[in-house]
């Protein structure tokens, strides 16, 4: 075997200089942040600062006005939301996002990728799509509801019934957007177990959140954002003790 230099490896995802404005005020500022692959990836800061835009810029729910996004080494700038989704990044949304008049399963079965109406009313009927969904309801521990419209859930069960529905769509990135917010501690916990057992199985999490008792035991990595740029990263034990960050959230 012929001697090779070795191959890079890539970071999960990784932005240069991603910048959004909303008329007079720019929510991502020249941002230039990478996230560990197969780790467990917080991204915190005070409110406003940024952080679900820059999800919004990443996942192609917004275009960015400037900069770039590479997904494992391949740029993906600009790219519309399902093709983001199509190379492997998943994401829920600060306030979730469930059908409310649709059950459970029915939720699941439009929550995968489908290139068409016609290839996703097949679907419906596909014993596979339901034994996957099923597979999924299991593991966030909501299969018992299974028949159940999603309006009749606690929010805390929807925010569980959104992940099933990412999982659905098989990420190798899950990005969460709030997981623990609004939901009650119990809940916290179980997806909290979750994110560590999926970390274990291989998937890469990017967390925002502002519930720091779940951000210091469950992250890897912390990304601190201010003002649209972040201001430090590092292990979550670094990134407590770190004066910029204490600035930014207390203006000490
Ligand atoms: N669609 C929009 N139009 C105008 N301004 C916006 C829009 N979206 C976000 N902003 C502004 O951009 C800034 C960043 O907002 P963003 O929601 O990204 O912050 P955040 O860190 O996610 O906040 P929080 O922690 O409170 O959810 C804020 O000043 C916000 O008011």
């Amino acid at each position: 075997m012929s001697a090779q230099a070795p191959v890079a490896v890539a970071s999960s995802l990784e932005t240069v200089e991603l910048t959004k404005s909303f008329g007079g005020v720019t929510a991502v500022d020249h941002a230039s942040v990478r996230f560990v692959d197969g780790k467990v990836n917080g991204l915190i800061g005070p409110n406003g600062s940024g952080k679900t835009t820059f999800f919004n810029c990443v996942t192609g729910m917004i275009k960015p006005d400037a900069g770039s996004v590479a997904y494992r080494g391949n740029d993906i700038t600009r790219h519309a939301s399902d093709r983001v989704a199509r190379a492997g990044i998943g994401r829920s949304f600060q306030l979730c996002r469930v059908f409310p008049r649709m059950t459970v399963m029915e939720n699941l079965l439009v929550a995968v990728r489908h290139p068409s109406l016609r290839t996703l009313l097949r679907s419906a009927d596909d014993e596979h799509e339901r034994e996957r969904a099923r597979h999924w309801l299991r593991r966030v521990g909501i299969d018992h509801l299974e028949q159940a419209e999603a309006r009749n859930l606690s929010y805390g069960q929807q925010k569980l019934l959104e992940l099933a529905g990412v999982l659905m769509g098989d990420p190798d990135t899950i990005m969460l957007d709030e997981p623990a917010g609004g939901v009650n501690p119990a809940l916290i916990g179980r997806i909290a177990t979750l994110v560590r057992e999926l970390n274990d199985e291989g998937k890469t999490f990017i967390i925002v959140e502002h519930n720091m008792e779940m951000v210091m035991s469950l992250c890897d990595h912390v990304v601190v954002f201010d003002r649209g740029r972040p201001i430090a990263e590092g292990a979550p034990s670094d990134i407590q003790k770190d004066p910029r960050v204490l600035e930014a959230y207390l203006g000490v």
